[in-house]
């Protein structure tokens, strides 16, 4: 293929970038994150406060807040100690209420907004990516992107709220150790210091724990897929439904069970240490700290009190990690798939419009990707033309390479090597787009909406009834507002209404890849006899892969495929115009 159109080729894979949770949502709503810490800092920084009221309401002479200090009052009938101080405690605990909840509903609006961005990034990049690329990262793990992945980044995200104002509590309260008595401070702090190194390693083991199981993940999504979609095969064999769960199934879920056991056993044994790293702090301070140092009876009773205290901020720092922990291993695998698709947003393109009366492939080929030890599939040099007002059969044995070319055809398969033209000139990246407007299709992997798709006007619905009449399928679906009033129909019948959305839309070529293949004689007829010359009298392009013989003289131009090759061209009289030798065309494709 020209170099224009090389650029049509899928772009290699993008290395994966270090990617944070935090600074994800910093770019995404700078100002919304930054209100959300805000208060989430204060919201913990007030809670720390909340102990030295308290000590200060046991005990009132001391100083500090004791200008509050009053008389016994009543209110709603409740005898209250210490009138202002209690007000004040009152309107602290409201302040408290207002601004962690500021932040906590702030951080989960963020996340819901960051998760639906991405979601909505995926689709998008999905349906704009080459078909080429997302046959390459494969249906599971698109699917695992857009609906776990995204699920666990809102979990991740609404615990760092959390995070957030436990960790300024934290601070705060050693603030207020501090102040209280600077030996035990240095003491406690030395102690946090060692208990968050000691805690790191095994929540490093865990994080690799859950980006293993991240991957295996994909895995066993693949074989559920396969499950749900082989039920019927599998209920029917005992031996392969034995087979796919004793070699495909199990073994991927044995596998994630036992990464995640140690994982979630990494964590709890972690949570443990941590939870009794301060009581252990608490009695080393009583039973020996304070042989050591001077600590009065009061201080230490506030020393106590704060080191009770500050074990609930750490433990919910630590249950916030592993979601956290896990949202950062998700939101990696969903910028790492973004990545691999592209992030076109839709600009105005100039629109290239062209006209075309003839399609000319000119030694055009496609390789697929292979396994992991063979080469993938090569279909080509292939040499031909496509003519407006003709009908092309396309025929060969399976395998020969029918559907690459119906795709090759309909641009969702680029060339690697040689050229597709419309009318002489070369499709290239601006004009792709534009080309593929005037294609409709059935492949023989065709998907069914439940609904009529772009633009509706009566000229389409009356269109609509025609088709859906004359392939008798009137009396079972009806078009209600551009919805079809039901799809629960025999295969042979989705086909048929899958062959009326594509004829509505009035497209310039028509390619339909073993459309007949499973309809009645009766259909058959109507789609070779009737259909297919009307399309050709509407001066379409029409492309069919066939194997119906009884009706190859309907067609303009018969290509006959063989190993990935066009190995007889022929007119419908049966007059072979160019034979190429196969053996020419083999030593080509080895090339
Ligand atoms: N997505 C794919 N990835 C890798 N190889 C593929 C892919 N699709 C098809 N192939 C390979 O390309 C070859 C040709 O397949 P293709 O579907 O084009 O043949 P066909 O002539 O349409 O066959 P049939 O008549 O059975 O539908 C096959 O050998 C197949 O293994």
């Amino acid at each position: 293929m020209s170099q224009r159109t090389g650029s049509l080729k899928t772009s290699p894979k993008p290395p994966t970038r270090r990617v944070g949770l935090m600074s994800e949502f910093g770019r995404f709503a700078p100002n919304r994150v930054f209100f959300a810490m805000l208060a989430g800092m204060l919201s913990g920084g007030l809670y720390a406060l909340a102990i030295p009221l308290i000590l200060d309401a046991i005990n009132p002479p001391s100083g500090g807040l004791s200008y509050l200090d009053g008389n016994v009052g009543y209110f709603l009938g409740f005898k209250i100690n210490q009138g202002p101080l209690a007000a004040f405690f009152a309107l602290f605990c409201l302040v408290i209420l207002i601004t962690r909840a500021a932040s906590a509903i702030l951080a989960a609006r963020i996340s819901l907004e960051l998760s639906s961005n991405l979601r909505q990034r995926l689709c998008k990049g999905i349906v704009q990516s080459s078909y080429p690329r997302l046959e390459e990262i494969g249906q599971a793990r698109l699917m695992v992107a857009v609906t776990d992945d995204v699920r666990r980044i809102i979990g991740g995200a609404e615990a760092v709220p959390q995070l957030m104002i436990n960790t300024v509590m934290l601070i705060s309260l050693l603030g207020f150790l501090w102040y209280i008595n600077a030996h035990v401070f240095i003491f406690v702090l030395e102690a946090v210091v060692f208990g968050v190194l000691t805690f790191h390693v095994p929540m490093l083991f865990a994080t690799n724990y859950f980006r293993r199981a991240r991957d295996l993940y994909d895995t066993l999504q693949k074989g559920v897929n396969g499950l749900i979609l082989g039920v019927k095969e599998l209920q029917l064999d005992q031996q392969k439904r034995n087979e796919y769960f004793d070699k495909i199934l199990s073994p991927c879920e044995r596998e994630l069970l036992k990464v995640e056991k140690r994982a979630i056993s990494t964590i709890s044994a972690a949570n443990s240490y941590g939870d009794l790293l301060f009581f252990m702090v608490i009695g080393v301070i009583a039973f020996i700290f304070v042989n050591y140092h001077q600590v009065s009876a009061t201080d230490l009773t506030a020393v106590v009190m704060v080191l009770l205290y500050i074990t609930a901020p750490i433990a919910l720092i630590i249950n916030s990690l592993p979601k956290i922990s896990m949202a950062i291993v998700s939101l990696r695998k969903v910028k790492s798939t973004l990545g691999e698709l592209p992030e076109r947003i839709d600009v105005e393109r100039p629109t290239c419009h062209r006209a075309w009366d003839t399609i000319n492939f000119v030694g055009a080929s496609y390789r697929h990707s292979g396994g992991k030890t063979q080469d993938g599939f090569f279909v080509g040099p292939l040499d031909f033309t496509i003519r407006k007002g003709e009908i092309t059969f396309i025929v060969g044995g399976n395998g020969s390479g029918k559907s690459t070319l119906c795709k090759m055809l309909s641009l969702h398969y680029p060339p690697s090597a040689g050229d597709v033209r419309f009318d002489g000139k070369i499709v290239d990246t601006e004009c792709i787009e534009d080309y593929r407007q005037n294609i409709a299709t059935v492949f023989s992997d065709y998907f069914l909406f439940d609904r009529l798709l772009g633009p509706i006007n009566d000229e389409k619905l009356v269109l609509a009834r025609h088709y859906l009449q004359a392939l008798a399928i009137d009396h079972k679906v009806q078009i209600e507002g551009g919805i079809f009033s039901t799809t629960d129909l025999s295969d042979g019948q989705r086909k048929r209404l899958a062959l009326v959305v594509a004829f509505i839309d009035d497209k310039e070529l028509y390619l339909l890849d073993e459309w007949a293949a499973d309809q009645d004689p009766e259909f058959k007829r109507v789609f070779y006899m009737n259909i297919l010359p009307e399309l050709r009298a509407r001066g379409k392009a029409v492309v069919v892969v066939s194997h119906d013989d009884r009706y190859f003289h309907i067609a303009d131009q018969i290509l006959i495929m063989e190993d990935g090759k066009i190995v007889e061209r022929r007119y419908s009289d049966g007059a072979p115009v160019e034979r190429l030798m196969v053996a020419v065309a083999t030593a080509t494709v080895s090339e």
